[in-house]
C-alpha cells in the first residue's frame, strides 16, 4: 500500500502560456508519460502540440509526486505515476451516454507495485460516480489489469488482409457509388473529419468521441515524436449523391516483411455501407498494390460477403479495443433498446461498490424499466453477474450465453437464456477510436 506521507497527488489542468511555452508542471507531466510507455523525449513542437490537444480536451491530469531526490535522479517535479480523465460520450446507436475517459495511465518503475494505480483509479471512479456519470472506459495496454477495477472488454476488433491482386472485386458494389471516391489532400481529412465522425459516432453501437488529436493523428500530423508529418499519407473521400463527403480514408505504402506491395489504412470512416464498401472498392484496387492491411475492421465485417473471391479476406488477429465499466446500472440499462421483452431480477457484483446491487430489468417493446431493489447482490435474483462482465455484455460485445458457459453470469438456465435473448444485438459493437 502507499504511504500518504511518502506521495503526494496533484491534479490540474495543462498550463498554455501565452508566449508558446508549456508550464513546467504540464512539460514534466507529459514527459512522465512518454517514459511510461518507452517513447521518445517531445521536442519544444511535440510538446506544445501535446498540450494544446490536452487543453482542447479539457483533461484533468493527475500527478502522483514524492518529494525526495537522490544525487544525479529525475527531479521531484516529475510525477512518479500518471492518469488522465476527461468527459465523452459513448454511443449505445439509440443515444449518446455521457463517459468518463481514463488515459495516459503509468507509474515509474520504481515505484510499481506499491498501490498507486488502484488508488488514482479508486480516486477517480469515486469522483466521476459522484459527478453523477453512469460509466467509465479506457483502452487497455494490457488485458490483466482493469477486470479487478470492474471493467469488461466491450468491443473487439480484426486486423485483416486483403489480397489485391486480380483476386478482388466487388460484384454487389453498386456501380452508381464508385465514381464518387476522389483523392484528397491529407489536409483536407482534417476539416470534414469532425462531421463524418460525428454521424459514425451516433450511428454505431460502441462508438467513442475522439480526442482532439484524433484528425492529427490519422493524417500523418502527428509523426512519432518528429517535428514534420508524415509525407506518406494519402487520403481519399467519398461523396453522396449530393456531392457532400460521407466517408474517407487515410492510407500509406509501407514496407512489408516478405516484399509484397502493401498499403497499411490508417482510419477508415464511413456514414453507411454505400461509402463503406465505396471506400474499400477504392482501397482495393490500387495499382501497384498487391495486399491492404487495417487493424481496426469491424468483427461483423460485410466486406468479405461483398467481395466475389471471400477468401482474399483474411483475418489475421483479433483484439480488444474498448473496456467499459459501469458506474450507474440503472442509467446504463436504460440506455439502450432490447430484442426481447421480459422480466428479470439482476445481482450485480461490484468489490469497489459502485454497481453493486439488485436490479428489477423490465423490458416492453424493447424498452426497459428499471428499478433497484436492494443495494446489495440478493442470492434470490434470477441472474447473479458481476459488474465487469455487466459491462461486457451491455452493449452485446459478450453475449449472455458465452459469458455463462465461460462462469461468469450465473443462474437458472431459463432465467440466463432469456436474459441472453432480451441482450442479443443485430450488430457486434465497433470502437474505431484509441484513447
Ligand atoms: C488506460 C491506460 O492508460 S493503459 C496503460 C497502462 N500503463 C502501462 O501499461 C505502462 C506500463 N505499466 C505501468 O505503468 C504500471 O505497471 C501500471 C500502471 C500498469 C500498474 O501500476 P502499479 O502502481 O504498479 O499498480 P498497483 O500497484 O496499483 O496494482 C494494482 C493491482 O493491479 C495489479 N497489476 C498492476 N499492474 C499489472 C499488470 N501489468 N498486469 C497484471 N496485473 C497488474 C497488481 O498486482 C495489483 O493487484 P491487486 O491489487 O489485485 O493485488
Amino acid at each position: 500500500m502507499t504511504s500518504s506521507d511518502e506521495y503526494e497527488i496533484r491534479r490540474f489542468r495543462a498550463g498554455l502560456n501565452d508566449d508558446g511555452t508549456v508550464s513546467p508542471e504540464t512539460e514534466a507531466w507529459l514527459q512522465a508519460v512518454n517514459r511510461g510507455f518507452h517513447q521518445q523525449a517531445f521536442t519544444p513542437k511535440t510538446l506544445r502540440r501535446e498540450a494544446e490537444f490536452i487543453a482542447a480536451d479539457d483533461r484533468l491530469m493527475t500527478g502522483v509526486y514524492v518529494d525526495r531526490k537522490l544525487p544525479h535522479s529525475v527531479g521531484a517535479e516529475v510525477p512518479v505515476a500518471t492518469f488522465t480523465t476527461y468527459m465523452s460520450t459513448l454511443s449505445t446507436g439509440e443515444t449518446l451516454l455521457p463517459a468518463h475517459l481514463i488515459s495516459d495511465v503509468t507509474v515509474r518503475p520504481t515505484h510499481r507495485r506499491r498501490g498507486l494505480l488502484r488508488r488514482m483509479m479508486t480516486e477517480s471512479l469515486t469522483a466521476a460516480r459522484d459527478a453523477s456519470l453512469p460509466i467509465a472506459a479506457l483502452t487497455a495496454s494490457e488485458a490483466t489489469i482493469y477486470g479487478r477495477f470492474g471493467f469488461g472488454v466491450a468491443t473487439q476488433t480484426s486486423t485483416i488482409e486483403l489480397d489485391t491482386t486480380s483476386r478482388f472485386a466487388l460484384p454487389s458494389l453498386d456501380r452508381a457509388t464508385v465514381g464518387t471516391v476522389e483523392l484528397a489532400r491529407r489536409e483536407a481529412i482534417a476539416e470534414v473529419a469532425g462531421d463524418i465522425v460525428a454521424r459514425f459516432h451516433a450511428a454505431t453501437r460502441g462508438s467513442v468521441g475522439r480526442q482532439a488529436s484524433y484528425p492529427a493523428r490519422i493524417d500523418g500530423t502527428i509523426n512519432g515524436h518528429a517535428d514534420e508529418p508524415d509525407l506518406t499519407v494519402r487520403a481519399a473521400l467519398h461523396y453522396d449523391a449530393d456531392g457532400t463527403p460521407d466517408g474517407y480514408v487515410t492510407y500509406q505504402h509501407v514496407e512489408s516483411r516478405d516484399a509484397v506491395a502493401e498499403v497499411k489504412v490508417i482510419d477508415l470512416v464511413a456514414t453507411g455501407p454505400d461509402s463503406y464498401l465505396g471506400l474499400w472498392n477504392f482501397v482495393g484496387n490500387l495499382d501497384l498494390i498487391q495486399r491492404v492491411r487495417f487493424s481496426m475492421a469491424r468483427i461483423d465485417d460485410p466486406l468479405p460477403w461483398a467481395m466475389a473471391d471471400t477468401r482474399g479476406y483474411r483475418v489475421t488477429g483479433r483484439d480488444d479495443l474498448l473496456w467499459l465499466r459501469i458506474l450507474d446500472p440503472i442509467a446504463c440499462l436504460l440506455a439502450r433498446r432490447y430484442s426481447g421483452d421480459g422480466e428479470l431480477s439482476l445481482a450485480v457484483e461490484d468489490a469497489l461498490g459502485f454497481a453493486a446491487g439488485t436490479f428489477d430489468l423490465g423490458v416492453s417493446g424493447g424498452v426497459a424499466s428499471v428499478q433497484q431493489t436492494a443495494t446489495t447482490p440478493r442470492p434470490d435474483a434470477d441472474v447473479t453477474l458481476d459488474v465487469a462482465s455487466l459491462s461486457s455484455a451491455f452493449l452485446g460485445g459478450a453475449t449472455v450465453g458465452a459469458l455463462a458457459d465461460a462462469g461468469r453470469i450465473r443462474g437458472d438456465g431459463q432465467a440466463v437464456r432469456q436474459l441472453g435473448r432480451m441482450f442479443a444485438v443485430d450488430r457486434a459493437p465497433y470502437c474505431i477510436t484509441y484513447f
